[in-house]
């Protein structure tokens, strides 16, 4: 959409209903814009009036809670009638998807996978075939394995295509060119506990760019960052949100997807998100910082 200083110079005059949106459109990219000090310069509310519930707010992203994404979960396998496994197919794709965006097979094919012991662990094995089979070299690292039969066959699929597990994150991590952190994501809590502080250490420093599943592991899913200790300075370049961003977003900085194209418009609308519009065969959608497309 064109801005209000763009229209200026081409001349157009807005009805007043698209004056609206665009001031409204305006002022979500100046509240969202590093500056915000633009919006009070321009003055741009009061050219027309705005109802308080049209005035955008800092933060406009729709986001589901911890307790929500999980009770979302719950009903997609139950009313949904989706399996776990199809949930987390699509999950991983759209991970594989991602990365490919941000990291072509040209920046480099190496590819470490730090996978924890859930669900989000589940969806990097299963992004790690996918990109095994876009001709990319995975390697995993997967110190706590779990003898759920859903993630050891997972992790045949692995084996059978020679894709390498090893034991020492820290040093796989000096023969990576890009790092995929599906350790924890909406059922992480509290500290992070042996094996992973030292993972989440090393992708803190590590100049490697990396992509979280979810969430960045060892952040609150509501709160962000831990204030200090491991984590606090753990700042992944990419996040895929699967379904629906959760609260963490906010302090997120990096490019940001949306994938797990599986949501009914009915489910979506229940728990009050917007289904993205996802293009031709796209599993993931790159959104702003305001949730917008871009
Ligand atoms: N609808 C969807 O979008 C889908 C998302 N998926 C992915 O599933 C995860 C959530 O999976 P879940 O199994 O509930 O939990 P996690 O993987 O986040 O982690 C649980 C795992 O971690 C251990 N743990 C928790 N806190 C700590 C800690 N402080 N230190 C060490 N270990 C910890 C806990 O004991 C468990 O073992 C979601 O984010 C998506 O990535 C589905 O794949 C498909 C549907
Ligand atoms: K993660």
């Amino acid at each position: 959409m064109l801005n209000i200083r763009e229209t200026v110079v081409l001349g157009w005059a807005p009805t007043p209903t698209q004056y609206r949106a665009l001031v409204r459109s305006s002022l979500m990219s100046l509240c969202n814009s590093p500056d915000s000090s633009y919006v009070s310069f321009f003055g741009l509310g009061s050219y027309v009036p705005m109802t308080s519930s049209e005035l955008p707010t800092l933060q406009a992203i729709e986001t589901l809670s911890a307790k929500a994404a999980a009770a979302l979960d719950k009903e997609l396998m139950s009313t949904g009638a989706f399996s776990i496994d199809q949930l987390m197919e699509l999950a991983g794709l759209s991970v594989s998807q991602a990365v490919y965006r941000v990291h072509p097979i040209s920046k480099g094919p190496r590819i470490l996978v730090a996978v924890g012991p859930g669900n989000n662990g589940g969806d990097g094995l299963v992004a790690a075939r996918h990109l095994r089979h876009y001709g990319y070299q995975p390697t995993i690292y997967y110190p706590k394995r779990s003898k759920n039969e859903l993630y050891q066959r997972l992790a045949k699929q692995l084996e059978d295509l020679d894709v390498p597990f090893v034991d020492d994150f820290p040093a796989a991590l000096n023969s990576a060119d890009h790092v995929v952190d599906a350790i924890f994501g909406f059922s992480f809590s509290g500290e992070v506990r042996e094996p992973f502080p030292a993972v989440i250490r090393a992708m803190e420093e590590t100049k490697i760019p990396v992509t979280s599943v979810d969430a960045p592991s060892s952040w609150n899913i509501e709160k962000g960052p831990p204030t200090s200790g491991v984590g606090s300075l753990f700042h992944p370049d990419v996040l895929v949100s699967l379904t629906a961003p959760k609260p963490l977003v906010k302090f997120f900085h990096g490019r940001h997807f949306i994938g797990g194209r599986f949501v009914t418009p009915t489910i979506a609308k229940k728990y009050d998100f917007d289904v993205p519009e996802y293009e031709g065969l796209d599993q993931v959608v790159e959104v702003g910082p305001s949730g917008q497309k871009l």
